[in-house]
């Protein structure tokens, strides 16, 4: 199971991400400034933002690719928690929705806090368990608690996963780490 970028550039107006890389099964772990462009490879990984030049082609996967993005609310579908579950193909009764303190309810997700909210979609994107994965800023606004589990179903996961974000102390010793900076992506 790899992700090739080819050769890739994508601009948005101004920017200009170039990317000539080959991500492995495993764990990817993105780091960079604000604005360097995160979720533009991310958006790109994902399929949903086409590039400008080269391709962007997958080997193995026989699902098709999950994208949590930075912001849990723009996932919301569901009307209640339990329509929310439903909704990404799960029921509610795998690992990771005990791991994370989700239970299905008839209350409204977006009345849940964002950490919970961020939990729910977690609990959700990981029962899907999608030969390619990936996460725009997770730990984000997980507490103390929620993190180390995050970490811990990270390092279970099959398949390749790429994660963006900015809290490198809490993503498991077995990824390798890429930094983004200059328009490019580099290796560390
Ligand atoms: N829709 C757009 N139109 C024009 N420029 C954009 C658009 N989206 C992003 N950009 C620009 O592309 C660059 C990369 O943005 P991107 O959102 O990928 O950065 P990021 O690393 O994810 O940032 P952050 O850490 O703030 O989430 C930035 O300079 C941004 O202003």
């Amino acid at each position: 199971m790899k992700l090739f970028f080819d050769s890739v550039k994508i601009s948005r107006d101004e920017f200009t991400l170039s990317v000539n890389e080959t991500f492995q099964e495993g764990l990817h772990l993105f780091s960079g400034k604000v604005g360097s462009g995160k979720t533009t490879l991310a958006l790109a990984a994902a399929g949903l933002l086409a590039p400008d030049a080269g391709v962007v082609r997958h080997d193995g996967f026989e699902s098709r690719p999950v994208l949590l993005m930075q912001f849990p609310e723009y996932h919301v579908t569901g009307s209640t928690v339990s329509e929310e579950i439903a909704s990404w193909k799960v029921f509610g009764t795998e690992e990771p929705f005990g791991l994370l303190g989700v239970q299905a309810s008839d209350r409204d997700p977006i009345t849940l806090s964002r950490g919970e909210l961020r939990r729910l979609e977690l609990a959700c994107v990981f029962s899907r368990e999608p030969d390619l994965l990936i996460l725009d800023e997770p730990y984000a606004s997980l507490d103390m608690s929620a993190k180390p589990i995050l970490t811990t179903l990270l390092e279970m996961r099959r398949g390749t996963t790429l994660v963006f974000s900015h809290e490198t102390e809490n993503v498991p010793d077995n990824a390798e780490h890429w930094r983004i900076s200059a328009g490019g992506v580099h290796h560390e």
